[in-house]
């Protein structure tokens, strides 16, 4: 078992990571300042629940607490206003009150819409993350919590820290291999902003990480999670250099608002993204090679590098438009300088960013 601290003053918390975690879960949340006899609503969905959700709650309720659950469709189309109400209306009826807390069991979906049901509810109670995915060494620390509104990702929402993150590595092993992949973009994203020698070790490890070798995969979840910790303790609001944290987003979360959520799986349209800013880098002055090397590092991951020629340009860029450092007209983007290093560029001209969707339509793509 390993801990990794998240900085933040009185909001600091540990990412407690290895495996076995869950079967010590009730001593965690006594530590995380849960009161015994309180009640915990676990929030999961429904491909996790099966799995998972049982012994959670056995070993709850053996350590004492009272235990209320709510299972969502598995899926982005799940972090809505709709299933938000939802779950809201479970915490009500089972008589939530100040001190109780919410437990999201699953990936970045349950952690984002749970978080935000935990941050909303009465102003504010007990949080608690239990990552089940790879792509959740990311989701489940720094404190964004969100649903999606139809036009915009992540548009509703707060900044609000858990208690803990309890990240049991054992639960990564029944992930279907798209969401493997999908998640290994994230944990390459964190070594293309902050951490070459990282970067290039992913890369060679690819086929290790592919196939869930957990040697390799609990080196690359704890570097991931050291990065984001590192960066989310520096600025936790995203004034400044936090936003090195959205490589890829520009586009990605355009290409996932436009395609219908869950079209690209989150780590999918992000490394598109990605391969997106090497190439915006290139019209800035960037080597070439940047865009090549970044490709090859996506591609050794099985992860998607082209749009699919039905997206259209316009549709990607109003969608853009929307994104959160979107400001008085001008389009910010972190653009990559080499791998392991971005500058954060605002104003970045509409025209340079039509080009590079439309390159990245070119290549034509299986996806
Ligand atoms: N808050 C943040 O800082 C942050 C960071 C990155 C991504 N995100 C968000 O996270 C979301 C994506 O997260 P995700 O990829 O984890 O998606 P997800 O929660 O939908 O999980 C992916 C799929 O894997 C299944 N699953 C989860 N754990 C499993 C397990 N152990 N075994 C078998 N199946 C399992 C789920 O049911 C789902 O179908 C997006 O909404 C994205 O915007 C948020
Ligand atoms: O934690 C952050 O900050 C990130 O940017 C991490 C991203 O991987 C994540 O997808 C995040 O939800 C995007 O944030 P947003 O503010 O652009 O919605
Ligand atoms: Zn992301």
């Amino acid at each position: 078992m390993r801990r990794i601290q998240v900085s933040l003053g009185e909001r600091s918390y540990p990412i407690v990571i290895g495996s076995g975690l869950l079967d010590g879960i009730a001593e965690l949340c006594g530590e995380a300042g849960f009161p015994v006899r309180s009640s915990l609503l676990v929030v999961s969905d429904n491909s996790v629940a099966p799995l998972y959700l049982d012994g959670l709650t056995a070993k709850l309720e053996e350590g004492g607490y009272k235990v209320v659950t709510h299972i969502i469709p598995a899926g982005e189309a799940s972090k809505s206003l709709t299933v938000y109400e939802e779950v809201m209306t479970t915490a009500i009826k089972a008589g939530l009150d100040r001190h109780s807390a919410v437990l999201a069991l699953g990936g970045g979906v349950v952690g984002d819409l749970a978080g935000f049901v935990a941050a909303t509810y009465m102003r504010g109670i007990g949080f608690l993350q239990i990552p089940t995915t790879i792509l959740a060494h990311d989701s489940s620390v720094g404190g964004k919590v969100a649903v999606n509104h139809p036009l915009a990702k992540n548009m509703i929402g707060a900044f609000y820290q858990p208690k803990m993150v309890v990240y049991d590595l054992d639960t990564l092993a029944t992930l279907p291999p798209r969401d493997v992949r999908s998640g290994l973009a994230e944990v390459i994203k964190h070594g293309l902003i902050l951490d070459r020698e990282f970067a290039y070790w992913c890369r060679e490890h690819a086929a290790e990480l592919l196939s869930l070798q957990p040697e390799a995969l609990g080196y690359a979840l704890e570097r991931g999670c050291a990065i984001k910790a590192d960066v989310v303790g520096e600025d936790e609001r995203e004034h400044g250099l936090r936003a090195i944290l959205n490589l890829g987003h520009t586009i990605g979360h355009a290409i996932e608002a436009v395609g219908g959520y869950g079209t690209f799986l989150h780590g999918e349209a992000i490394s598109i993204g990605m391969a997106g800013s090497a190439l915006v880098a290139a019209k800035l002055g960037r080597p070439q090679s940047l865009y090549e090397e970044t490709v090859s590092m996506l591609t050794a991951l099985e992860l998607p590098v082209t749009l699919p020629a039905q997206y259209s340009v316009d549709d990607i860029i109003e969608a853009m438009m929307h994104d959160k450092k979107f400001k008085e007209g001008r389009i910010t983007f972190i653009v990559p300088d080499e791998i392991g290093a971005v500058s954060i560029v605002e104003g970045v001209e509409e025209s340079v960013i039509r080009e590079v969707v439309g390159q990245l339509k070119k290549e034509g793509s299986p996806w």
